[in-house]
């Protein structure tokens, strides 16, 4: 069973399914009627716009090779300029012309800006091994094996110490880290440097050119993954995972208890391995593992990761062209660098099926606004000087980070219980959510045939691409 349909989700169903073939059952617990979690859109003014996790970057395989697999299309939209503001003034403004812009750049932040595409390709480099490692069929017991395989001690360093100072001690100065790093992070992570070097390290990564979304919407990478899974999807909240006497896990869901008169009577599925994609904590989940967990057991104290909460305001209306010293509808993305602004960015987007061959205007986009508050009515008239509709959406996205970071167990039991969320210690984003659900569905397909059959099985050598 996998427990979720977000993109971990519905990406550990069709991974188990590429990888044990037709004749296992899955069964995908989501009981939202909606797949794809925090990947999601909103209707805004009669369009859809991407509401959560909006960004994939050029060198995210498992995304591309989902779309290219699934006959799915990049999005079309120009690239995108940012600018950065104090609460008062601009620090970094782009320009329409490329030429100044760069001047501005090189201005502002100097040679930092070489160190940085330095600096992040080396990281990219060595974290893109992960995509060999999981096509030799390797798969990662736990984040720490996963981080030192990738990128030894730089990876679990960068897990151990801030970004504020592992950029520091890599020699970037204070106006790269003030704005660069810290507008960055608070755009894609709504927190400041305080967070860990490798959760900056891919935010960072996330404000570089050649950004890309899925046209119609990121969520289609989900439909389409659970259509191939073949996997039934049950519409129901699981509450209770428990090891039974026989080695099996027992699914216990909201809806499958009844009371007859004196009378409780429990019904439960049995599985062989269960894969766990919600994050167990008491923020966003009911999830109890307490019965089923003996490696590792998310609920101890030391690993009850909080979500933050985010909110995303959608304006259909005229940026406030004194304040933001712009006319244009697409002026360059605002990002906030203090906490003195009471919005973390703002920015013009396009709805998720944008088109001008079909007639689509600039009239189409909207702002979005992040904040970490609900704006009020004086914030918004602030921000814009005539709106025609304003909509809001809350949500818990992304962890709190802190440095040190603990980084725990993929495996909650050995006989086949699975977790994919403790990728999100190394850092939250839709890419990392698809490479722990193939780590999972390689952990129990691994697991299952070192244990029921002989190695060199043609199934345990089952080709898996994507
Ligand atoms: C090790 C490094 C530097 C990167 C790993 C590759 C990776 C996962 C890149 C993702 C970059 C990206 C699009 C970041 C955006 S942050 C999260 C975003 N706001 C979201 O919600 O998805």
């Amino acid at each position: 069973a996998v427990v979720g349909g977000g993109a971990g989700g519905t990406a550990s169903a069709f991974f188990l399914r590429q990888l044990y073939g037709t004749d296992v059952q899955i069964d995908m617990y989501e009981p939202s009627n909606v797949l794809c979690g925090r990947v999601a859109t909103v209707e805004v003014a009669g369009r859809m716009y991407e509401a959560g996790a909006s960004m994939l970057h050029p060198s995210n395989r498992y995304a591309k090779g989902i779309l290219s697999k699934f006959g799915l299309k990049e999005a079309t939209r120009p690239n995108v300029l940012i600018s950065f503001y104090n609460g008062e003034n601009y620090t970094f403004r782009s320009s329409e012309w490329k030429i100044v812009t760069l001047f501005r750049l090189l201005w502002t932040f100097g040679y930092d800006l070489i160190r940085l595409y330095w600096f992040e390709r080396s990281f990219l480099n060595l974290f893109d091994k992960i995509y060999s490692e999981h096509k030799h069929g390797h798969s990662f017991r736990n984040m720490s094996d996963f981080m030192y395989t990738l990128g030894q001690d730089t990876f679990i360093n960068a897990t151990k110490i801030s970004a504020c100072q592992l950029y520091a001690d890599q020699g970037f100065g204070s106006n790269f880290i003030n704005m660069m790093l810290n507008g960055g992070l608070l755009a894609n992570y709504g927190q400041t440097c305080e967070v860990t070097g490798f959760v900056g390290a891919v935010s960072m990564a996330g404000i570089q050119p050649g950004l890309w979304s899925v046209r119609g919407g990121n969520k289609l990478l989900c439909s389409k993954l659970y259509e191939n899974s073949s996997a039934h999807w049950i519409k129901e909240e699981v509450t209770k995972v428990s090891l039974t006497s026989g080695g099996q896990f027992a699914v216990r869901t909201s809806t499958n208890e009844s009371n007859f008169l004196w009378l409780s009577i429990v019904i439960y599925s049995l599985y062989d391995h269960v894969i766990i994609t919600t994050p167990i904590n008491k923020d966003t989940s009911k999830l109890d593992v307490s019965g089923a967990c003996s490696t590792y057991c998310p609920s101890d104290d030391n690993d009850q990761r909080r979500y933050r909460k985010t909110v995303a305001t959608f304006v259909k209306g005229k940026l406030n062209s004194t304040k933001f010293q712009c006319e244009s509808p697409t002026c360059p993305v605002i990002l906030g660098t203090s906490n003195a602004t009471y919005f973390r960015t703002i920015g013009f987007h396009y709805p998720v099926d944008f088109n001008e061959s079909t007639g689509d205007t600039i009239e189409s986009g909207i702002y979005k606004v992040f904040s970490d508050e609900s704006l009020t009515k004086e914030q918004i008239d602030d921000l814009f000087d005539k709106h025609d509709s304003v909509d809001e959406v809350v949500w818990l996205a992304y962890p709190k980070y802190s440095a040190p970071e603990n980084l725990t167990s993929f495996v909650l039991n050995e006989a086949g219980l699975y977790y994919t969320s403790p990728i999100e210690s190394a850092a939250s984003a839709m890419e990392m959510s698809l490479i722990s659900a193939r780590n999972a569905a390689l952990l129990s397909f691994n697991d299952w045939y070192a244990v029921s059959e002989p190695v060199n099985n043609a199934k345990r050598n089952a080709p898996t691409e994507l």
